[in-house]
């Protein structure tokens, strides 16, 4: 088998010595550039399988490397050698493309776990992973595909914004099964289902005896999740409290398990996500900015299905084969014209989670062979339209019209936690409008 190579950019030649020892005793071939004008010339020249630069160097900033590199040679992992405490310079190389970086004094066993991920990188490149595909061919999601490709060859945290049943927890696995940490734990975890006082333990696990209850030594998920990726599901439902604890263990890349004398190190990806707007949280003061600045140094938005319905046709005909065989049918039903219309038209405030539910209930409801309209049960709630036709209407249909629709108004309200903004976009209407319903109808 060929060694890998590696390319050392650092001016400071001590720095490049130690790199070159340890990657030499870890078996790879390396080069070594002491300007960015040299290392250009080398990557000109001949093919690297990793390459590690520091931040300064006498003819310019790493960056600049690690962003050509980016572009030129994208399939080459690229990490970064930052000074000790300068956050911002870390969160900057991940932001250009860099997979990883280390701190100044470089500790040799965060550099060597590094190399070893950036080379079971370059092995993940080969292997098939689309076997729990992101469906669609609208543009949105595409460039999420395009995305999340990117991102799994990074370990920068990375947080997904977007609408419940959107794909966040899909998304974040494609981006944890496709990157070098693919065959280690992916551990999800729902920050808004954890009792608060169990909150410590479960993340950072516990020693024997540290509490009530506590009778033998417990894992916490960081250390289940070790080599892989701990998923923060909803994570603004995490408390102030915990969050201090948190941005602590993701920032010194260690936790101390409740009860214990010392840390234990952990090396874990953090990928988190809400339907939650946390910019707004931070502004609230219910989420911390300065965990906030870490989790979030690269955001990935999951799109409403509404704002893709070209895309329910192929979902639906993806989850009618799912559920078929699932439930021993030879082949799946087909959707009547009306219901396929009815499916557009619809604004799916649960999105592709909802799809699913309907679909679900439908294959129960017909006759097996044929998906009508009334078996998809569509609520009414998200496409009333809220025409001024209404008003023509006698008045007992008017009277049902306002009941259906305060009923949506109200589920929306709930759904979106009575943030109107949401509420409003979940309906599909303006936030003055929807403010003008709530007071016309008396909502409360
Ligand atoms: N683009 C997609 N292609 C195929 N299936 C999808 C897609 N997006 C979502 N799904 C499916 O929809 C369901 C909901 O997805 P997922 O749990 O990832 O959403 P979520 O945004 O994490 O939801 P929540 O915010 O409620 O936790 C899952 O069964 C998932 O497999």
């Amino acid at each position: 088998m060929t060694k890998a190579s590696a390319l050392i950019v650092d001016d400071e030649a001590d720095i490049r010595e130690l790199v070159e020892i340890t990657l030499t005793r870890m078996g790879l071939k390396t080069q070594s550039a002491a300007t960015l004008a040299e290392a250009h010339a080398l990557l000109a020249e001949r093919k690297f399988d990793f390459c590690i630069t520091d931040m300064r160097l006498p003819d310019g900033n790493g960056l600049s490397l690690i962003q050509h590199i980016q572009r030129e040679i994208p399939c080459m992992p690229v990490a970064m050698i930052t000074a000790y405490g300068n956050a911002q310079a870390a969160v900057e190389s991940l932001k250009a493309g860099a997979f990883d970086f280390v701190s100044k004094p470089v500790d040799l066993a965060t550099l060597r776990k590094l190399v070893d991920s950036a080379l079971k990188l370059r092995k993940n490149d080969t292997t098939d992973t689309a076997d729990q595909e992101l469906l669609g061919t609208h543009e949105s999601i595409r460039n999420l595909r395009a995305m999340i490709e990117r991102l799994a060859r990074s370990q920068a945290p990375v947080h997904i914004a977007g609408e419940s049943g959107t794909g966040k927890e899909r998304v974040a696995q494609l981006i944890h099964k496709q990157g070098p940490r693919g065959q280690s734990p992916f551990m999800p975890v729902n920050c808004g289902a954890i009792p608060t006082e169990l909150m410590e333990s479960e993340f950072f696990g516990h020693v024997k005896g540290s509490f009530t209850g506590a009778v033998r030594d417990k894992q916490g998920l960081f250390q289940s999740a070790e080599g892989g990726t701990l998923f923060l599901d909803e994570v603004a439902d995490l408390p102030l409290h915990m969050q201090v604890k948190l941005l602590r263990a993701v920032q010194e890349r260690s936790v101390r398990p409740v009860g214990a004398e010392t840390e234990v190190p952990v090396n874990v990806r953090i990928i988190s996500a809400t339907h939650k707007n946390l910019n707004d949280l931070v502004n609230q003061g219910a989420f911390r900015q300065d965990l906030y600045y870490r989790l979030n140094v690269i955001e990935v938005r999951t799109p409403p299905l509404r704002d893709r319905a070209d895309d329910i046709p192929l979902l639906s005909e993806h989850i009618l084969t799912r559920l078929a065989r699932d439930n021993g049918l030879s082949a799946p039903p087909k959707l009547e014209a009306q219901a396929q219309r009815q499916l557009r038209e619809y604004n799916f405030p649960g999105n592709v989670r909802e799809l699913e539910n309907i679909l679900e209930r439908a294959i129960t409801m017909c006759d097996g062979k044929v998906i009508s309209a009334s078996d998809l049960q569509l609520r009414p709630s998200a496409p009333v339209q809220f025409s001024s036709a209404v008003a023509n209407e006698n008045a007992a249909l008017g009277d049902h019209i306002e009941e259906i629709e305060k009923r949506a108004i109200r589920e929306a309200l709930e759904k979106a936690r009575y943030n109107k903004t949401r509420a409003a976009e979940l309906l599909g209407m303006s936030f003055r409008s929807l403010r003008y319903r709530i007071k016309k109808l008396g909502i409360e």
